[in-house]
Order: C-alpha cells, then structure tokens, then sequence
C-alpha cells in the first residue's frame, strides 16, 4: 500500500482541465479513509490524480471506478493510469449520477471533484455505499459547501467541514517565497 503525495508535476496535464491539488488530494483520500483492499468511486475524475493516488492506496486487491462526462478528460484519465501501470480503475465516460449505475459494487468510499448535479449525485451515491462508508466532497463555492451539507444531513449522514488555505514555496534567487493557492472546501461525511 502507498500513501497518497505524488508530485503533481508527475501527472500529464492540459490547460483546461482542472486538477485537484496534491496536498487537497492527501487530504481528501484520508478524509475517505482508503484502506488496502477497499473501493472507492472517483466522480468528476478530470486528470485522473485522485483516481490514480486512489488506486495505488487500495492496491491489486482493490478496485477504482473514475466517473467522468468530458471526453478529454476521459482521455487524460486514461493516459494517467497508463503511465502509473494500474490495473484496477475501471473508467466509465458519462455523466454522473447516471454513470452510477455502471458501478457494479458496494464501495467504501466515493470522492466527489464534479460537482454538477450534486444533490442527484449525493442521493444515487447512497445507494452505492456501504454503511460506514464516506462520501468526500472537494468545493472552492460556498454554495456547493452549503448544498452538500443541507443534503448529507438530510440523508442522515455524520458531517464536517474544513477550509484549506495553503501557501506553497516557490524557489527564487533569494529564498523561498510562499504562494497563496485558492481556499478550498472539504465535505467529509459518514453514512450511519
Ligand atoms: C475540478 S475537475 C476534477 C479534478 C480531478 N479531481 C483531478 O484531480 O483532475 C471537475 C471534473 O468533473 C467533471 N464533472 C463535473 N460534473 C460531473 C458529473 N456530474 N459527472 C461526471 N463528471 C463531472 C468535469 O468534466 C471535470 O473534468
């Protein structure tokens, strides 16, 4: 098993496609407390970096699903589990909840970094979900926080919520100097 932290230079990128950031990913995949063995959905997959930290941390005897509408970023999801040599993620193109039903498990954990449609995704992801299992929500809008909160609760799930603010060294010629990245939400929350 391997904890979660790979550079995020290490991924392959594109302009525009947004990927969640390695420190929110070590973050969030802890929050989801992952385990050898477990599964877990990724939806929203973008990069494929959470699907990819992901499936390193279940290991072989583990599975991954990655829900994803946008077929660049599809692709790019699949060329980052090429180069990371993983053979248990399962892509799924389309668009969530719907792509939901493609999953063909219980899992332990499901991360949400697509946030479109998130009260439909939230009430099909229950279905999916073992009890105790967590589902994990990355927002940067404080309505998307709000929907997500007033949603789980009324599901009846166990949640909280921290803000993220960090500063990353960048090296100049004269020392590190700390670059401030956009504040970012992270909904944890616990089916009973
Ligand atoms: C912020 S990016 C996700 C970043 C990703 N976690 C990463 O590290 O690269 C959001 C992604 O979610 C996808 N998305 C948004 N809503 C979705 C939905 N309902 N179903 C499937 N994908 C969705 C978007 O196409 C986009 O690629």
């Amino acid at each position: 098993m391997r904890l979660p932290g790979i550079p995020d230079e290490e991924f392959i990128r594109v302009e525009k496609i947004p990927m969640t950031k390695e420190e929110i990913r070590v973050l969030a995949l802890s929050k989801a407390r992952l385990f050898d063995g477990a599964k877990f959905i990724d939806i929203g997959s973008g990069t494929g970096s959470v699907t990819v930290e992901a499936g390193l941390v279940v290991g072989e005897k583990g599975k991954v699903w990655a829900i994803e509408k946008d077929k660049d970023a599809v692709e790019l999801t699949r060329k980052n589990v090429e180069k990371f040599k993983l053979n248990n993620v399962v892509i799924i193109e389309g668009e969530a909840p719907e792509a939901l039903d493609h999953v063909d498990s219980e899992v332990d954990a499901i991360f949400v970094g697509g946030t479109e449609r998130l009260e439909e995704i939230l009430l099909s992801s229950d279905k999916k979900l073992k009890n105790g299992g967590r589902i994990v929500i990355d927002a940067i809008l404080l309505e998307t926080v709000n929907k997500a909160l007033s949603t789980l609760n009324q599901m009846g799930y166990k949640t909280e919520v921290i803000e993220v603010i960090i500063a990353k060294g960048m090296k100049t010629s004269k020392g590190y100097a700390m670059i401030s990245r956009n504040p970012i939400f992270i909904v944890y929350s616990e089916k009973p």
